[in-house]
């Protein structure tokens, strides 16, 4: 096994197509994906569930094969690129080799790597020093999630890629997570990680790409994302307001009646409702609503729902 010959093409992923067979009918998971990784670059696939983010990280892992398209990991094909140690994976589902020490299951994994990294290494980084001489049945959920992030670092792969790795982890846990992802992408490595959570994308990812119903919806730097989905909407009782002037109020970036209503855009709505509450002082029911990822995914595909609303007091 070599990886010498490791083209820089990183991740490409061109016109991917998926769908199930299911007694409701046919679910069209992933519909025409084109994504393309540079090698060294951290990206979040940010979507609701059933977006189809595991679908497409389990056909770039070759786990499943796609109805078309095609997928290259450093130019060559996945069970290639997996078989010569360049990918490592943490998947959503997967247990760890019982009846061995976190230690020995580590050093027997990197040893059917040719450049492992030392186990050492892999056990501070991802802060599982404190269990490494713990049989793997003995481990708590965040623990084990730890190990097997672990696991899909000890080969010291090109590629790492994730899919919600998070998800069983405490605040400590999330925060130990990343900060070893975040020294392993500082090496030059590349990561692709799927996740729900705005904020982690937008915190620990060089670029969001934006997944709803199978298709990329949008793909940008994490704080163009961020700004995109991550607004919200301020309504209020303001009759005969001049919307030209409300447009010019800080954190607002579009603005709307609705009769005696206006509805206020905003990239941040505290500015916003501090600065409408300075100059209009008669505004009132003030509403702020927060679409959420899953609104807002579905707005961005034309089929909006009903904010969720938290009402404040003027
Ligand atoms: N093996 C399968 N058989 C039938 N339907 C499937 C299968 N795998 C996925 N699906 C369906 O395909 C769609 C996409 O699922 P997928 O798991 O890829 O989405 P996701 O974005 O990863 O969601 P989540 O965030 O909930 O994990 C969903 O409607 C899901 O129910």
């Amino acid at each position: 096994m070599t990886r010498s010959d490791a083209p820089s093409a990183g991740v490409a992923l061109r016109g991917l197509h998926k769908s199930f067979r299911t007694p409701a009918g046919v679910v069209r998971a992933v519909r025409g994906l084109d994504l393309a990784v540079a090698p060294g670059e951290t990206v979040a696939l940010l979507g609701p569930n059933g977006a189809g983010k595991s679908t497409t990280i389990d056909m770039l892992l070759g786990l499943t094969r796609p109805d078309a398209g095609e997928v290259g990991l450093f130019g060559r094909p996945p069970a290639q690129a997996i078989a010569e140690g360049a990918v490592g994976a943490m998947l959503q589902t997967g247990g760890l080799i019982a009846f061995l020490s976190v230690r020995e299951l580590l050093t027997m994994t990197g040893s059917f790597y040719t450049d492992p990294l030392p186990v050492d290494e892999v056990l501070q980084i991802t802060g599982t020093l404190d269990v490494a001489d713990r049989r793997t049945t003995k481990l708590s959920g965040g623990q084990t999630q730890r190990v097997r992030a672990a696991m899909a670092l000890v080969s010291n792969p090109d590629l790492l890629v994730l899919d919600e790795p998070t998800v069983a982890m405490d605040v400590e846990g999330r925060h130990t997570f990343w900060e070893a992802v975040r020294a392993f992408a500082r090496g030059g490595k590349t990561v692709l990680f799927a996740t729900h959570y705005l904020e982690e994308a937008d915190r620990y990812a060089d670029r969001v790409v934006l997944m709803a119903q199978g298709r990329v919806v949008a793909d940008g730097p994490a704080n163009e994302i961020k700004a995109m989905v991550g607004g919200r909407t301020l309504r209020a009782t303001l009759p005969g307001a001049d919307l030209g002037a409300l447009a010019a109020l800080p954190g607002v970036t579009a603005t709307d009646s609705r009769g005696d209503a206006v509805v206020l855009t905003c990239a941040d709505s505290d500015a916003a409702v501090r600065a409408l509450l300075g100059q209009y002082p008669q505004a009132k029911d003030i509403e702020i609503s927060s679409a959420g990822l899953e609104a807002a995914f579905l707005a961005l595909t034309g089929d909006p729902t009903d904010p969720a609303t938290e009402e404040i007091t003027a």
